[in-house]
């Protein structure tokens, strides 16, 4: 047997993946702006209006002229109501001298008021009101334009709209937002072996978890994901998939079929013409790797990224490769998943010269997050992979973790018993 081929560090074949996908055009499209939750803005956005539009209440309570009510406190005032301004209310109002109107929160505040007092600190009478506090000018009033002035730049182009962003975004005035779509992503499974999900595997056979995982991860990380029915181990099958998916995604993740078996079907196709760069990587689980850029059939170049069939490795390759790049597609910064150093409390052995990313579970203790293995390591095992707080990173250089060291875990959820270090 020869020598065992070289494996490209992690951060390399990240490297020359995030690369080629910074070179593919990102989709863009101008949608109604209650639409663009998920998208990156590809524009800035200047408000149109504004925020708030018109100057109104804080409080539920009366509007006032402050200067009416000076000396207020030492001897209370009482002043005609003159009206009602409910939310919602449109028409223009002046406040007489010497009167005051209900106002509720929201309301627009009448012309010649500029203060409104509480409805706690009054009697709250309808007819006639005593009031008991001299208010500051300005007291429970929100100026327009106390928020965002109009013209004003609430948002860059670049920024995420999350939640939060769209309460903003919508809030300016404008119907439609150009944005940067999240990729389509098909997840093509492939094997002989695979029985679809909701079936039972045999003798030999395999249920496609792959398929539903990844769609599930997909999404949860705000991408279009569809999961393609598995495929069998056929050069040809393969390929006409493949080139169907090709036309409708941005990007195309298969499984399975990249390693040195005798139907490594994937592997065989793509390798051909040099479409799809195959190699071994520096890292367990997830060493068979395979990206390219292959041109659909409309001339686009969409990544396609080639994982290993073993559920864990495809679960890992997806957090540390593919991911970033997506999100790179995205239009958003190409992150991969945040990390925490913890203490490992269980020791073991690892393969020398590749990176590991070991299952484990984290526990919060007094000094800080602490380690232990999830369960079996092995590329198969999904119970350990399910009960995984965190990948723990072995370095490539190290091949025994020691309990007492130090590891940079990558959390797979938010950090258990976070809230006992308050
Ligand atoms: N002689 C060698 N054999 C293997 C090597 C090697 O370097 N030399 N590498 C091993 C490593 S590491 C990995 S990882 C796997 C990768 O294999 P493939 O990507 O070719 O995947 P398959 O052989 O098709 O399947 C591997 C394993 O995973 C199961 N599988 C496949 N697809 C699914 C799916 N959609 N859902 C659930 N499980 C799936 C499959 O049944 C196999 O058990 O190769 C090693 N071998
Ligand atoms: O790289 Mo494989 O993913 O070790 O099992």
């Amino acid at each position: 047997m020869s020598d065992a081929p070289r494996l490209m560090p992690v951060d390399e074949h990240l490297r020359l993946l995030l690369e080629a996908c910074a070179t593919v055009p990102r989709r863009t499209s101008e949608v109604p702006v209650a639409e663009a939750h998920g998208c990156v803005l590809a524009q800035d956005v200047r408000s149109a209006v504004d925020v708030p539009a018109f100057t109104n209440s804080a409080m539920d309570g009366y509007a006032v002229r402050a200067a009416e009510l000076v000396g207020v406190g030492d001897r209370p005032v009482v002043l005609p109501v003159a009206g009602d301004i409910p939310a919602g209310r449109t028409d223009r109002v002046t406040l007489v001298p010497g009167t005051t109107m209900r106002i509720m929160t929201g309301a627009a505040l009448p012309d010649g008021a500029d203060a409104v007092v509480p409805v706690e600190l009054t009697d709250g009478g309808t007819e006639r009101v005593t009031l008991r506090q001299q208010p500051q000018v300005g007291a429970h009033v929100r100026p327009a334009g106390d928020d965002l002035s109009r013209g004003e730049l609430a948002l860059a182009a670049g920024t995420f709209v999350d939640a939060r962003v769209l309460a903003l975004l919508v809030s300016l005035g404008h119907p439609l937002v150009e944005v940067v779509l999240p990729p389509r992503v098909a997840v093509l499974s492939t094997g002989d072996e695979l029985v679809e999900p909701g079936g039972t595997a045999g003798h030999g056979t395999v249920v496609d978890s792959n398929g539903p995982m990844l769609v599930a991860v997909l999404r949860e990380h705000g991408f279009t994901a569809e999961r393609v029915r598995a495929v069998a181990d056929d050069e040809q099958g393969f390929r006409a998939r493949l080139d169907e998916v090709l036309l409708t995604h941005d990007a195309v993740i298969t499984t399975g079929g990249v390693s040195a078996g005798a139907y490594d079907t994937v592997k065989a196709v793509l390798a051909r013409d040099g479409e799809v760069a195959f190699r071994g990587v520096a890292m367990q689980p997830g060493k068979p790797q395979g990206f390219g850029l292959v041109r659909a059939g409309d001339g686009r170049h969409v990544p396609v990224f080639t994982l290993p069939g073993n559920p864990v490795s495809s679960m890992v390759s997806y957090q540390v490769f593919v991911a970033p790049a997506l999100r790179l597609l995205a239009g958003r910064p190409a992150e991969g998943l945040a990390g925490v150093e913890a203490v490992a409390d269980d020791g073991w052995r690892t393969s020398a010269g590749r990176t590991q990313l070991a299952r484990v579970r984290l526990r919060t203790e007094a000094d800080g997050p602490h380690a232990t293995l999830a369960g079996g390591q092995g590329s198969h095992v999904l119970g350990a992979l399910a009960h995984a707080d965190a990948l723990a990173v072995v370095p490539a250089e190290v091949d025994e973790v020691v309990p007492g060291m130090r590891l940079t875990c990558l959390l797979l959820r938010p950090l258990p018993g976070k809230e006992s270090l308050a």
